[in-house]
């Protein structure tokens, strides 16, 4: 829809061609943007031939765990690549931009991140973004193609820094959750918020990231947005974790993907390969794989000062 906005042709690709029709017949994404009805300049497909034929960029809008089987699904192409993903793959512990460098490593790679309610921005409501690539002709271009007076879009030179603020902050956000749950109180949240900016900030720097990327619309900005209540899938699912809710029973009935119940293990072992502790995500890890109780928990996540801040 912001593409849209922007003035662009937009093919709309999904892999379920009953979707894709049932989408097409209704102009609205009923199941992920109920109410939001799509506009004349969206078309509609589940043949990603179709949807790549003269684009001038793709944007990649999957989970970070589905990324990698997407990408070696779609036909070949040369058209720009530009991922919205926020996540740490398991197994390989890869960033989104990893897999893409490793799956299609000829194609012009993006990152697109901040704090952007999926909801809001298909509304049009202001927001800002960053869009950072190695690769300053296509930072143009897709600033160019994407952004709108009140959809602020900065070029950014940091792909790595803006990849692990939006991976983190999905994790750090159940942390907030989980203690907004167990009713710790606003001043915990905020000390809690303010130690996993921390974690985001060393990590960043630890793998060639710089730490004033932690501090802009990747990192700070998106643990603003998504750590203070249910408008975050990870949050609301930290909510639950926080209240004593099992795990299974949190997950069921949700329809979007917490993108940090896969992240956290991924993005502590990642962190481990770089010699870095990330005490509140390895809290958070273990909560979900159930060695850690709520309370245990808690304590963790508080509970470890630190003498370099
Ligand atoms: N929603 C938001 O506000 C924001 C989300 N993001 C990030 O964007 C990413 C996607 O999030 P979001 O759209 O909210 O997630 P949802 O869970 O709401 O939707 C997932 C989408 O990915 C599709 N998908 C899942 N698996 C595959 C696959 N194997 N092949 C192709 N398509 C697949 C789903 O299609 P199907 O129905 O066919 O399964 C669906 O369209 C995440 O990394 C998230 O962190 C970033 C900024 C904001
Ligand atoms: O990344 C997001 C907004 O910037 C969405 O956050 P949640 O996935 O926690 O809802």
């Amino acid at each position: 829809l912001q593409a849209a906005r922007a003035g662009n042709a937009v093919a709309l690709w999904t892999r379920d061609g009953t979707r894709a029709a049932a989408i097409d017949q209704s102009r609205e994404n009923a199941l992920y943007l109920p109410g939001l009805p799509l506009t004349p300049a969206i078309t509609v497909t589940a043949d990603a031939a179709t949807a790549l034929e003269g684009a001038l960029l793709a944007l990649l809008v999957v989970p970070v765990q589905h990324l990698r089987g997407m990408l070696q699904a779609w036909p070949a192409t040369g058209c720009p690549l530009v991922v919205c993903a926020k996540g740490v793959e398991r197994g390989t512990l890869r960033l989104p931009l990893e897999i893409l460098e490793a799956v299609r490593p000829a194609a012009p790679a993006a990152v697109l991140s901040g704090p952007n309610f999926a909801h809001e921005v298909a509304r049009g409501l202001p927001a800002a973004a960053v869009l950072a690539s190695r690769d300053a002709a296509l930072r143009r271009l897709a600033g160019e193609v994407l952004g709108t007076a009140g959809f602020r879009l900065y070029g950014g030179d940091d792909p790595m820094g803006v990849q692990v603020g939006g991976a983190a902050k999905n994790v750090i956000a159940i942390a907030a959750g989980a203690v907004i749950g167990a009713g710790l109180g606003e001043n915990a949240r905020a000390a809690l918020v303010t130690r996993g900016l921390a974690e985001l900030s060393r990590l960043t720097v630890a793998l060639g990231g710089r730490a004033e990327t932690a501090a802009g619309l990747s990192g700070l900005g998106d643990l603003l947005l998504t750590t203070t209540g249910p408008g975050s899938r990870n949050t609301s699912l930290g909510m639950e974790l926080g209240r004593g809710t099992p795990l299974a029973t949190a997950l069921a009935g949700r329809v979007s993907v917490a993108e940090g119940v896969e992240t956290a293990p991924a993005i502590v072992a990642r962190a481990a390969e770089a010699g870095v502790e990330l005490p509140i995500c390895a809290a958070v890890a273990e909560l979900l794989a159930g060695s850690l109780s709520v309370g245990e928990a808690m304590g963790r996540l508080l509970a470890r000062p630190r003498r370099d801040e």
